[in-house]
């Protein structure tokens, strides 16, 4: 049985006040949570503040991305050697607002997917297609390119632990949410997919659902078969409605 994760993705938000508040706020409220895993991926300036108050509490943390060198002459980049000294155990690959905006390739995000399997890390995968690509009846081949990059080059030992987030994108902070049926059948497609080629893999990967998940429809689409959980953005910054979306998994 594959436990539920919840993680909020706070993309480019926050301050050290507002994180204290938050991440105090998520430690105390969430502390009676043992059936779900729960996690926050922060920007990188904060990770030393995530890793300072979330030790030793049920939520871990992640970052946003990743480097996919392991080091050298890459100015900007942070590599998962660097997100392992501050105790990251979640890392995100390959979300649309950055392959979108970074030009980041299918090649690309397998390296960072690897790279991070290498370090320890868990890679959160993200698939999902387009609006155009869903109204053009081309939505499973969209996401079967995305998923076949890395089943190409990692194999099941790598998916092994590993986490895929079906983003439509969009639903990404659309307040357009996939309905359950739209989200259970993408779910469904991603692990018969993965099944045809590592069916061991199929069974152990988390796939989880991320585009304007909320507190109101939070619990239909987690109980959802096939749905392990939820990558949160918006909803991740509100302790409460974070909380709410993290009891709702249980
Ligand atoms: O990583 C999170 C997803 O992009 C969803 O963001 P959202 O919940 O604000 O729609």
């Amino acid at each position: 049985m594959r436990r539920k994760l919840v993680v909020g993705n706070w993309k480019m938000n926050g301050n050290l006040a507002q994180n204290n508040r938050l991440l105090e706020k998520l430690a105390h409220g969430l502390q009676d949570v043992s059936q779900v895993d729960i996690a926050v991926c922060v920007p990188y300036p904060y990770l030393f503040q995530a890793q300072q108050i979330l030790a030793n509490t049920n939520i871990a943390w992640g970052a946003q991305n990743v480097a996919k060198h392991e080091n050298g002459a890459y100015t900007g980049e942070v590599s998962a050697a660097m997100l392992k000294e501050f105790g990251v155990s979640y890392v995100i690959v390959g979300h649309s607002e950055r392959s979108d905006a970074y030009c980041e390739s299918d090649a690309n995000i397998a390296d960072k997917f690897a790279i991070a399997k290498h370090h320890g890390l868990i890679p959160i995968f993200c698939v999902g297609e387009t609006l155009q690509e869903r109204e053009s009846g081309v939505m499973e081949y969209a996401i079967a390119n995305q998923l076949d990059s890395i089943l190409s080059v990692s194999g099941g030992a790598l998916l092994d632990q590993a986490v895929i987030a079906y983003e439509p994108v969009w639903a990404i902070g659309t307040n357009r949410t996939a309905t359950p049926d739209q989200a259970r059948a993408a779910h469904s497609f991603i692990r018969e997919r993965i099944a045809a080629q590592h069916p061991g893999a199929a069974e152990t990967v988390r796939i989880i659902y991320g585009g304007s998940v909320n507190p109101r429809n939070a619990a239909q689409l987690l109980s959802m078969p096939d749905i392990d959980g939820g990558l949160i953005g918006r909803c991740s910054l509100d302790a409460d409605d974070f909380e709410s979306i993290c009891r709702a998994a249980c």
